[in-house]
């Protein structure tokens, strides 16, 4: 099922329409507005697009924008491959067309303040200033959460450290390791502690009043590993709690030989019927990302053999884990030209032979696939992602 890419892009280029004054805080260089027109031509102007099949109209925006109830679309794929562009401009779609949008990030090294070209760390909800509808992104900062971990730590001698904690959503797990040497334990995270943070916050709007107001929550996710990862959750928390626990019992039988061995044991139990009840959240978390009816998982690659084969990997698991999978995007096709230099040509062949891998390939030919198209300058601000945007998300 191959959507056709984007057809007369120099005049959707030239027709871009510029939304009001980015009024947010910038970070790093300025957005180019004025030069926005010129510097968003594609290299050619005219691109070949293999014919939709039919059927592929329903799988189209149409369908992602349809509804009022509120779907999650979750933007993952291989580091470096368009991730964080492809989300961000779902995102500005969403919200053109009406959607109040949430745009989040679960990638520890977020780049969506970079895409967006304004300030949205800090690990709160922040407006983006330019759609339609209200678009709200988070950047879930699980280092500078470990921080504030820390520094509550120090300050408050462990009762600041359960106020944060439990802001988190995390305050079983601040009671597990009550007893550790919080300052050494964070020096050396256990293995997942990040995860499980991103994880709480994640688990925390889910459920708040104030995330209510969004239709459409598009998810820039972590790198494949992170990800997959993050949907594993139960397991994972049973491993990385369960090492903490282990950590934790260590630590207090070297430290309070006195204890006695019943008082150890109502703590055991106490701990462990914690767990059981934050691990049963999980699974509710689990099963919401699992909704064939809310939530979609898209895959995002680029033309190249080694990308595809993760992807193909990436959704072998992701169909393990029963995450609904229906979109594949190919992102960074050179659009077609008549006057290929030879780079350009042995490029374009290359491309092409990859698509045919995924054309052939078991695990991917029954997506449906959107070609994304490469562009000749750094896909920046609400502008050039509302151009992307319009383009990839037909
Ligand atoms: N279709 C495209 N045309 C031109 N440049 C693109 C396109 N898609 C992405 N880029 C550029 O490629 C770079 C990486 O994109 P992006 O940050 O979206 O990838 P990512 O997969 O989220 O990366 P990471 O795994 O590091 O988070 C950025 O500079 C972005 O502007």
């Amino acid at each position: 099922m191959l959507a056709p890419a984007a057809p007369r892009l120099r005049a959707a280029a030239a027709g871009l329409s510029l939304p009001a004054p980015v009024r947010a805080r910038f970070v790093g260089l300025p957005i180019r507005r004025p030069a926005l027109h010129a510097s968003l031509r594609l290299r050619a102007s005219a691109a070949a697009a293999p014919p939709a099949k039919e059927g592929a109209e329903e799988m189209g925006f149409q369908e992602m924008a349809a509804g009022t109830r509120r779907r999650d679309y979750m933007l993952g794929g291989k580091g470096g491959v368009g991730k964080t562009s492809c989300a961000a401009s779902l995102a500005v779609r969403f919200a053109n067309n009406g959607h109040p949008t949430l745009v989040v990030s679960t990638d520890p090294a977020h780049s969506l303040s970079d895409s967006f070209a304004q300030d949205l760390s800090g690990g709160a909800l922040v407006q983006v200033e330019g759609p339609e509808a209200p678009l709200f992104a988070l950047e879930i900062n699980p280092e500078k959460a470990r921080e504030e971990f820390r520094t509550a730590t120090q300050k408050n001698g462990g009762t600041g450290v359960k106020d944060f904690m439990d802001g988190m959503g995390l305050g079983m797990l601040a009671e597990q390791l009550g007893e550790l040497k919080l300052g050494e334990l964070l020096d050396t995270p256990p293995p997942g502690l990040d995860e499980a943070i991103a994880i709480s916050k994640v688990i925390q709007f889910l459920e708040a009043q104030e995330y209510s107001m969004f239709s459409r929550i598009v998810f820039d996710t972590a790198p494949t590993g992170h990800t997959l990862r993050l949907l594993s959750l139960p397991d994972f928390l049973d491993a990385s709690i369960g090492k903490i626990l282990k950590l934790r019992s260590k630590i207090a039988s070297a430290t309070s030989a006195i204890k006695s061995v019943f008082g150890q044991e109502v703590q055991q139990q106490d701990a462990a019927n914690k767990l059981e009840q934050l691990r049963e959240r999980m699974v509710k978390v689990r099963e919401l990302f699992r909704d064939t009816e809310s939530t979609e998982f898209i895959i995002v690659t680029i033309p190249t053999v080694m990308a595809i084969s993760e992807s193909a990997r990436l959704h072998l698991s992701l169909k393990k884990e029963s995450v609904p999978v229906k979109r594949l995007i190919v992102n960074q096709i050179l659009p077609p030209s008549s006057s290929d230099c030879k780079f350009c040509a042995i490029k374009r062949k290359d491309q092409t032979r990859a698509l045919d891998v995924i054309r052939n390939d078991p695990e991917l030919m029954g997506l449906n696939i959107i070609q994304a198209p490469l562009v000749d300058m750094e896909i920046r601000g609400v502008p050039a992602l509302k151009f992307l945007g319009d383009i990839v998300w037909k």
